[in-house]
């Protein structure tokens, strides 16, 4: 994978901590060759991501402050890597969230907040920041998205979050067609159960992970360097004729039947 990213710089929104999605993914595209730039959500998220960097290899180009609820707070923060690098080649979207009584019990319970709440920072950012990016990536870009499999199949507990990524699938096919006559191609990888502060918000998550080792064509589960290199495929020109596409990366479960 060395030097399949390099001379391409990506924004990488999502590192909480070193179990997320996106430390797997800024770990994977470090290894390609990739300069990286990471988004963070609050002061305490910046003080985690710092010591994940010092203990790591990676020196990002820069950290920036990027609440995706607030477009103010998007805006300045493309703003500021625009001063910084002029031009982006990759965007990793991997930020979601719902209120934790939104994840259990019955669907049929959801809140209009909890509904809205959920669709705004897990789906809608999508758009948000796509369209910002967009402005940067004045060289063509690729753009990939974090769903899972609860956008199309009814996964018990999780609710409105399995809404909210039915809406961020369509939306990366909406992307696509938007920005496709800009060289701008979107994905989305719809991975397996991964233990992270996310998961954990879900009620029976632990239940999940047993099923898909169980049941997973391949009797596992996945991890975060999975995940982490095929976004590294979506965001390389290896993928460059793939758009608006979901790759599953769960160990084969999304094809079973009974
Ligand atoms: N863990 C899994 O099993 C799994 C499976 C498939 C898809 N995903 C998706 O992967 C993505 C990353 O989740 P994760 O599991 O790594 O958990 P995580 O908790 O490590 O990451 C979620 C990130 O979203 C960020 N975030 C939440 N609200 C935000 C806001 N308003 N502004 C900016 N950032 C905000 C958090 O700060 C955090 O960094 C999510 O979209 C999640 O739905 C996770």
């Amino acid at each position: 994978m060395n030097g399949l990213l390099n001379g391409k710089t990506v924004v990488v929104m999502g590192v909480a901590n070193e179990r997320s999605l996106a430390w797997g993914i800024a770990k994977s595209l470090h290894g390609a060759g990739a300069k990286l730039i990471f988004t963070y959500r609050k002061e305490r998220s910046l003080a985690k991501l710092t010591g994940l960097l010092q203990d790591s290899a990676i020196e990002p180009l820069m950290c920036v402050s990027c609440d995706v609820n607030d477009d103010a707070s998007i805006e300045a923060a493309f703003e500021e890597i625009k001063q910084q690098t002029g031009v982006i080649h990759g965007l990793v979207h991997s930020v979601a969230f719902a209120e934790k009584d939104e994840l259990k019990g019955e669907y049929v319970d959801t809140s209009r907040e909890g509904f809205l709440l959920a669709q705004d920072t897990s789906a809608y950012s999508l758009v948000a920041v796509a369209r910002e990016a967009k402005k940067l990536m004045t060289e063509g870009g690729s753009i990939v998205t974090q769903s899972y499999i609860g956008a199309t199949r009814v996964v018990r507990n999780y609710n409105v979050m399995g809404v909210a990524k039915a809406s961020l699938e369509a939306s990366v096919r909406y992307l696509a067609e938007d920005l496709g006559k800009y060289g701008i191609r979107v994905n989305a990888v719809s991975a397996g159960p991964i233990r992270t502060l996310a998961a954990k918000g879900v009620s029976g998550f632990n239940d999940i992970m047993t099923t898909i080792e169980e049941r997973a064509p391949l009797r596992r589960n996945i991890d975060q360097d999975e995940v982490g290199d095929a976004t590294l495929f979506l965001l390389s020109s290896l993928s460059r004729g793939v758009t608006g596409d979901v790759l599953h990366v769960d160990a084969g479960y999304h094809i079973l039947g009974l």
